[in-house]
């Protein structure tokens, strides 16, 4: 109510609340092309040395999957953020995904989970009004899966979600809603989603194939090359 509570609750993003809130999904948001384009800039980071998600070497062989960031420095031979300088039509697709699923949504609402960050429609309010946190390429094998049922991503305020391929069975992406039910989201390659980036979400093992997704998270933190 107070100004002093709303400075100071800018990043406080009610878990509750975000539970119960909507996820958009597009379908064929992505093109073929636009497809092949992530891949080989993943391809190209991966052929660059340093692609490797420190936290997630140890799941490699375990989890039997795979991160590849995609927004941050990897070798002089590719710009500082990768998929922005060589894909920054595909990245402006996704953006434009996301401000549209939270101008149709109650996210931003007094009630709703990100009520402290300014929405779509208000000065310098929207996605243009928060930054890429991290952009994630995700190689799922035999076994790979998201099993916490209560996985969020802390600290973003938006997830985005696409989904690169389709050679595969199982790997689906669900969310886990407030009913205690999974709510599951097939993804065909190039169809994408936006969730809240609190809301618990989840990916059931891939059973044959692989399974590769590029996952977005905007924040109110700023530029990043880290994490
Ligand atoms: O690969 C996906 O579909 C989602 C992965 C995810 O939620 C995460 O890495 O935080
Ligand atoms: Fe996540």
């Amino acid at each position: 109510m107070s100004s002093l509570s709303e400075t100071s609750s800018r990043h406080h993003y009610p878990m509750g609340l975000a539970q119960a809130s909507t996820a958009f999904t597009k379908r064929s948001l992505l093109t073929p092309s636009d497809i092949a384009l992530v891949q080989s800039i993943q391809q190209e980071v991966v052929n660059s040395g340093e692609h490797d998600n420190p936290q997630n070497v140890s799941h490699h062989n375990p989890n039997h999957k795979h991160c590849t960031f995609l927004h941050k420095p990897c070798g002089a031979s590719l710009p500082a953020n990768p998929l922005r300088a060589l894909a920054p039509q595909v990245l402006g697709k996704l953006l434009r995904f996301a401000q549209a699923s939270w101008a149709s949504s109650t996210w931003s609402s007094s009630s709703g989970p990100i009520s402290s960050v300014s929405p779509p429609g208000t000065p310098s309010g929207g996605v243009g009004n928060l930054s890429l946190r991290v952009a994630e390429h995700w190689h799922y094998d035999v076994g790979g899966h998201l099993d916490n049922d209560r996985h969020y991503d802390q600290g973003s305020v938006l997830t985005i979600v696409t989904a690169l391929n389709e050679d595969f069975t199982g790997g689906v992406f669900r969310t886990f809603e407030p009913s205690g039910e999974h709510a599951e989201h097939p993804l065909a390659p190039g169809d994408s989603l936006c969730i809240v980036s609190h809301k618990f979400h989840n990916v059931t093992p891939v059973l044959s194939g692989f399974r590769e997704s590029l996952v977005l998270e905007l924040w109110e933190g700023g530029i990043t090359h880290g994490r």
